[in-house]
């Protein structure tokens, strides 16, 4: 790989990796600078919405020390686009061979969606030691990424999907993960009510909680 960014340099800038999803871009900026303002400084921005892509471009320039990157991202077009966006660092649900390919020529980091010791194995071949574990909860959890991961002690996990304040300690005690996704701290409500001011404080609550769960 030759990649411009480190995927351990993702993991390691925040204890949170938000899961933004935009459906409008004019709350683009107001929540990335509310989570900003809570401590989170790595930005997964899902292409899940047509503006997403704007949205990347958007909070790139915006804020050009933050590491913005793009998740559901699910084909090499898709990698390419965000990249063209501005994108840092490429997040997907799963790990097809055809992304896993495309991106290893590529320019950053792929982080792979990953559930089973097959597509583990599968992206550890092609070079990918830091995965997603996806979707965590519905997955069996922590309990089920401590047996995976047991015999693959050279993968690093994200673990994403159904963590809440409830769950994250039970990931963050497995020596594979410094790092869980979520998206616990920027509710519906608060997106649609603009109360950008609650998700800086769930932000902030969840960098200390978490952070403080850090190895
Ligand atoms: O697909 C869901 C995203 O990965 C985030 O999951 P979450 O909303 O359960 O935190
Ligand atoms: C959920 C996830 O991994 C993604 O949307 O990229």
């Amino acid at each position: 790989m030759n990649w411009s960014l480190q995927p351990s340099a993702v993991f390691a800038a925040s204890p949170v990796v938000p899961v933004m999803v935009i459906k409008h871009l004019k709350d683009a900026l107001p929540m990335a600078q509310a989570l900003s303002a809570g401590g989170i400084k790595v930005f997964e921005i899902t292409l899940r919405s047509a503006v997403a892509l704007e949205a990347i471009k958007i909070i790139s320039e915006a804020m050009p020390e933050a590491l913005v990157g793009a998740g559901t991202v699910i084909s090499p077009q898709q990698y390419d686009a965000a990249l063209a966006a501005g994108a840092k660092f490429i997040i997907s649900p799963g790990a097809t061979l055809s992304l896993l390919k495309h991106a290893a020529q590529g320019e950053v980091p792929l982080m792979p969606g990953t559930s089973t010791p097959s597509e583990m194995m599968t992206a550890l071949e092609l070079g990918y030691d830091h995965l997603k574990f996806f979707p965590a909860e519905a997955n069996g959890g922590a309990p089920a990424l401590k047996a995976i991961s047991a015999p693959l002690p050279q993968l690093k996990f994200c673990p994403t999907g159904g963590i809440s304040p409830k769950n994250v300690a039970n990931y963050m005690a497995l020596d594979c993960v410094a790092t869980v996704g979520g998206s616990w701290m920027i509710p519906n409500e608060a997106i649609a009510a603009g109360n950008w001011d609650e998700v800086t404080r769930l932000t902030q609550e969840a960098v200390q909680f978490v952070g403080g769960l850090r190895k």
